[in-house]
């Protein structure tokens, strides 16, 4: 069985923040992610994931106003002083909560932006990123997302990706593949998923349309695991998912995948 992580910027949000790592461990996740730490003491978060035993698996470098719909600061030619910033910043983070893996969002490329000039800078943030994060045995995080939730999203498929991680050329910049954003935009999941297996750092799940748990929806996600099981994805799956009513009734494909007689 894989790993799963729980999401806790979208699981367990009845409770407080800091409330969700205790209620991650109560659940059987031994593991977690989010979007963004900084608006916590690194102490506080350090002291939940120690007093669970969870693994921090993932967070988001800033993404600039996330409230006001930015989604990354990444392809930006003026923002690259704020961009190296959001790099340092992380870092410290992950070094305090041993996270291992940092997402870096792309932004938004409105109609009639120069792409090309974009393409030029994200790769340049991206390498930078890398070296940063080389320094320290931490791997970079790409997603490809959907442009039907977020329209404009300059990285929106795989092959896209793929193409930025050669360019940039570094051995710790992989691919995030969200099995969500993609059975929107590409479907064809599991060869997909074969083809870019050695760039595959991290896999994100919810089921679609909605964006609910696995079971909900149009994917078959008992094969999506086995299959990643049976190619030797050795990886974290962070359950990024809108629970459909409460976080404990959508954990039901949890518990029977844990133990299948029930
Ligand atoms: O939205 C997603 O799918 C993500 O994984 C990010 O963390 C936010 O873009
Ligand atoms: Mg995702």
């Amino acid at each position: 069985m894989p790993k799963f992580a729980a999401n806790l910027s979208m699981l367990f949000t009845e409770l407080p923040f800091l409330d969700r790592f205790d209620a991650a461990a109560s659940a059987g996740f031994e593991g977690v992610e989010f979007l963004f730490p900084y608006e916590y003491e690194t102490d506080d978060l350090a002291a939940r994931l120690k007093a669970n035993g969870l693994t921090q698996v993932l967070f988001n470098l800033s993404a600039g106003n996330w409230a006001a719909g930015d989604r990354g600061i990444a392809i930006y030619p003026n923002l690259t002083g704020e961009f190296r910033e959001s790099v340092q910043r992380a870092v410290k983070y992950a070094k305090a909560l041993g996270c291992k893996q940092l997402h870096c969002l792309a932004g938004t490329a409105p109609p009639g932006a120069d792409h090309r000039q974009m393409r030029k800078t994200y790769i340049e943030n991206l390498t930078f990123a890398a070296g940063a994060l080389a320094d320290e045995g931490m791997t970079l995080l790409i997603e490809a997302i959907n442009t039907r939730d977020v329209p404009n999203y300059f990285l929106d498929s795989t092959a896209k990706a793929a193409d930025v991680i050669e360019s940039v050329g570094a051995p710790n910049l992989r691919l995030q593949y969200d099995v969500y954003h993609m059975q929107i935009m590409e479907g064809d999941l599991t060869p997909t998923i074969d083809k870019y297996l050695p760039l595959i750092g991290h896999v994100q799940i919810a089921d679609t349309p909605g964006r609910h748990e696995p079971g909900t929806g149009e994917i078959n996600f008992p094969f999506v695991f086995d299959h990643l099981d049976r190619i030797g994805y050795k990886g974290w799956i962070g359950c990024e998912y809108k629970p459909r009513s409460s976080t404990s009734d959508s954990l039901q494909w949890w518990r029977k995948l844990k133990a299948p007689t029930i």
